[in-house]
């Protein structure tokens, strides 16, 4: 572009200077009342929006593609466009300063990126858009993230690269940052707004500088962080990025919180999607446990909400406290009137976000004046009503009188949107602003007093007096009285059917009007600018009202849903147990209009639980309603069971379902493969690990002997606590082989030729799938349905083989005494003799026959 510079007109010479400087990030040119967008932006833009894409001009004899935004409806299509995770740069106009009638004077005004927009109308209000910088240091990896909305910014380290993926997966950042020599970009593959740094950025001696200045402190050391390096880069990198791009000072980022994956149970992507704690596996809301929970009442509170969601917590003692408040919200407190609180409280966490960052309107100042006039309210209500459950909430919600006084008396009651226009500052707050706008009050009845006196002086009845931009007051009479116009009024401008006049007296009353404009403006922003600079020494406190309210917004939603849906407290313990007595799936005993069949589970003695019974049976609800429990229970949230005790997890691991991820080349079996070697190598006996039918993805001889060994493994090694649905036979006798293992299973019923589930978990084993009457309900043709009847028949005559054989013993079973080799090959007879007898042919699948003989043939051999 820039060898035809000297080709072009001084417009697009002064576009191109702009977009040198962004050359990756759209830019949004203001051009009169449009945004215009030229080349591959214009593009770009038409294409992401579906705007039209048209042409302004030439360059090189080649039309220049442009593509143009009104003004006033540019929130709406930066909003889109955040959301799809692309970055803009706006470039305002403004008149050249020596008031010459050249070109405008623009200038960038601000960077919206996915990661850092905080403007009500553009940033989603239910997301709590962080942004994230990695960095890879000589030893660890530091992922550190900054969310602009709650000024909370927090830093992470880990050894490997599977370690910082956990903390990605649990910050979930819109955008994310990374240095150019960072090769391991699969990690971030699924994050659309992804921006390379030059090296130069992770300057360590800089970066701490950086983060030193705007923490006002010498050293790191009060942050925890002082000697890690690979944070201290991460994090300064991280804050120097959203300095440039907001251009301000981000005075609510007064500190940096290192984040230690020991504080949660963790929980991974593919943990966060098989359990559809935040979407569905379709990705939508509803069907979600976020959908359930989320009776939130300010968008804060739902945003924290979603935080909450994806890290329980390990601390008892915080997930006490929570339910403590619970338990007084339930108990007399009058939640209708917190309700009708909350409800207008508004978005308090975004708009001291804006006053941080200098960017808050007047309509924030009203709002939040509304709300801090609201903290009495709670107060009253927590000293009448709460236990001492509510004090800390309470000690957090500081009546701001000073503040509210000052919003109060300087603040009109609906100030105007924007605060160039006026109508910001309230009457009698300021003695001058008051004289001038009396004064242009004044002013419009004199001048329809001038008017009425004109016309009578006249004779015309028909006489105006009106105002423009171009002539400012002047006296408007129709061609038809020409005649009896005075000589004292000067004529200005001849139209079609009228002409226009001026006095001595309209321009006099003009100039004192427009001055008193001018200068009511000026003041109404510079007390507006004075009350941000009030508020802003007042962050901290804002800060704390913000999150105390979202938490308090939380705690009630979980109250309503525990009372709506009868969940009851969980009992928080240290020990490395899960009891739940007639659990219940949160999700499913809402959508199903069935009732839903509550079940237990207790890992205490036993922990490796392997799941059989048929296909529809209930299964993958049972174990998924058993991770959720644990999960509500660890947020602080009450769950659906009769009695729960729910002790140390330290990662919910899952394997569950099947998907092929084309975009990285794996296979179904591959993925699945790869979550269960995840699985082994990471997890402990704190763990609770989910495996749904693990193995099916190959054949089946080789997938059950995956999956037996797997299972093996789990109750040998591992000792998680684990729930393994399987429908492979070779599985249902590791109760036989190791002490800690249980088979469960539910049943299905033939009634009348119909199928009917129990959904009830039953101790034992279960091995008829009942597949073929799945695949009728599902509806496969008759056809098919009757020869795959036939077809077992056959098989099951032919192979004429029963019940599943134990072929597994733990190590104590696999030891012998020497020397008695001729009575074992009597044992071995017998019991191969007994295990045909007692096999039961018409409960066998065909599958289960042939690993029943192949394990026998393997025992003789
Ligand atoms: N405890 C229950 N009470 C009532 N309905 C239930 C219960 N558990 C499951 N269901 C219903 O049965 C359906 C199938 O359950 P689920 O998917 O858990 O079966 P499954 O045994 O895992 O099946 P498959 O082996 O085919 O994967 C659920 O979608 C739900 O509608």
């Amino acid at each position: 572009m820039s060898d035809s510079k000297e080709q072009i007109t001084p417009l697009m010479k002064q576009y191109l200077d702009i977009k040198s400087q962004y050359p990756d990030t759209l830019l949004f040119f203001r051009m009169g009342d449009f945004y215009e967008l030229f080349f591959e932006d214009a593009k770009k833009v038409s294409s992401l929006l579906d705007l039209t894409l048209t042409k302004r001009g030439n360059i090189k004899g080649e039309p220049i593609p442009m593509a143009g935004i009104p003004y006033h409806a540019v929130d709406g299509y930066l909003s889109r466009l955040i959301k799809q995770g692309v970055s803009a740069v706006i470039c305002e106009q403004s008149a050249a300063p020596d008031g010459s009638k050249t070109i405008m004077v623009r200038n960038v005004s601000k960077i919206v990126t996915p990661g850092t927009v905080t403007d009500e109308g553009i940033a989603p209000d239910s997301l709590d858009n962080s942004i994230a910088c990695i960095f890879k240091g000589k030893n660890y990896y530091a992922l550190s993230t900054l969310s602009l909305s709650s000024g909370a910014f927090t830093t992470a380290l880990a050894s490997d690269i599977k370690g910082i993926t956990l903390y990605l997966d649990k910050a979930s950042p819109v955008e994310l940052l990374y240095p150019e020599n960072f090769k391991e970009t699969q990690i971030f593959s699924d994050i659309a707004c992804i921006k390379k740094l030059p090296l130069w950025s992770f300057d360590l001696k800089s970066c701490y500088k950086t983060l030193c200045s705007q923490f006002n402190t010498s050293s790191l050391f009060g942050f925890d962080i002082e000697n890690l390096d690979e944070c201290i880069s991460a994090s300064g990198a991280l804050l120097s990025y959203v300095k440039d791009t907001q251009n301000v000072s981000l005075q609510h980022i007064r500190n940096i919180v290192r984040d230690e994956q020991s504080n949660y149970v963790v929980l991974d992507k593919c943990a966060q999607r098989n359990l559809e704690l935040l979407s569905n596996l379709r990705g939508e809301e509803q069907g979600s446990l976020l959908n359930i929970l989320d009776k939130t009442l300010t968008p804060m509170g739902s945003r924290l909400l979603k935080k909450w969601l994806i890290q329980p917590l390990l601390d008892n003692s915080k997930v006490n406290k929570r339910l403590d408040i619970i338990e007084n919200l339930l108990d007399s407190f009058p939640k209708e009137k917190l309700e009708e609180i909350l409800r207008s409280i508004g978005d308090i966490e975004r708009i001291v976000a804006r006053v941080a960052l200098n960017t808050a309107r007047p309509k924030d100042l009203s709002t939040l004046r509304d709300a801090l006039n609201l903290i009495p309210q709670i107060k009253n209500l927590i000293a009448k009503y709460g236990n001492s459950s509510m004090s800390d909430l309470d000690s957090a919600l500081v009546d701001l009188k000073e503040i509210r006084q000052l919003l109060q008396s300087a603040i009109k009651d609906t100030p105007s949107t924007l605060l160039r226009d006026g109508g910001v500052i309230a009457d009698g707050y300021n003695a001058l602003l008051d004289e001038l706008r009396s004064l242009m009050s004044g002013s419009e009845t004199l001048l329809s007093e001038i008017e009425q006196r004109e016309r009578e002086a006249t004779g015309i009845n028909t006489l105006k007096v009106n105002f423009n931009q171009v002539h400012g007051y002047y006296i408007e009479v129709t061609k038809l009285n020409g005649d009896k116009v005075p000589d004292h009024y000067i004529r200005r401008q001849t139209l079609k059917n009228s002409e226009r006049f001026i006095t001595p007296e309209l321009k006099d009353l003009e100039e004192r009007t427009l001055n008193a404009k001018a200068q009511s403006l000026d003041i109404e922003k510079e007390i507006f600018d004075g009350i941000i600079a009030t508020l802003q020494s007042e962050i901290p406190s804002l800060d704390m009202i913000a999150k105390a309210i979202s938490a308090f917004d939380i705690l009630l939603s979980f109250a309503r849903v525990s009372e709506l849906n009868n969940y009851t407290r969980p009992e928080i313990t240290s020990q490395s147990v899960i009891t739940i007595n007639e659990g219940r799936h949160p999700v499913v005993e809402k959508l199903n209009s069935k009732p839903f069949v509550a079940n237990s589970i207790d890992f205490n003695s036993k922990k490796v639980f392997i799941i059989s019974g048929p296909n529809m049976g209930g299964k993958s609800t049972f174990m998924r309603q058993v991770a959720l429990i644990t999960i509500m229970a660890r947020i602080g949230c009450f769950v659906p069971a009769a009695s729960a005790r729910i002790g140390h997890i330290d990662r919910i691991f899952t394997r569950i379902g099947a998907s092929d991820d084309l975009s990285s080349g794996r296979s179904t079996f591959m993925v699945e493969m790869e979550e269960a070697a995840s699985i082994l190598n990471n997890a402990t006996d704190n763990s609770l690990v989910l495996m749904d039918e693990v193995g099916r993805g190959t054949s089946t001889t080789e997938g059950a002997a995956l999956a037996l060994s797997i299972a093996r493994y789990l109750c040998s090694s591992i000792k998680a606590m684990t729930l393994f649905s399987t429908h492979y036979g070779e599985l249902l006798n590791l109760d036989s082989s190791y002490a800690i293992a249980q088979n469960i299973c539910f049943k299905a019923q033939e009634i009348k030729n119909k199928i009917v589930f129990l959904y009830h978990a039953y101790e034992g084993s279960q091995s008829y799938s009942y597949g073929i009457e799945v695949g009728k309900i599902a509806g496969l043709p008759n056809a098919v349905i009757d020869q795959a009847k036939k077809d077992i028949k056959d098989i099951l005559d032919k192979g004429s083989i029963s019940q599943i054989q134990n072929t597994l013993s733990d190590d104590s079973k696999e030891h012998t005494e020497p020397g008695a080799d001729a009575h074992e090959r009597d044992d071995l007879n017998t019991d191969i003799i007994d295990t045909i007898k007692s096999a039961d042919l018409n409960c066998m699948t065909p599958l289960e026959a042939l690993n029943l003989l192949s394990a026998l043939k393997a025992r003789i051999n």
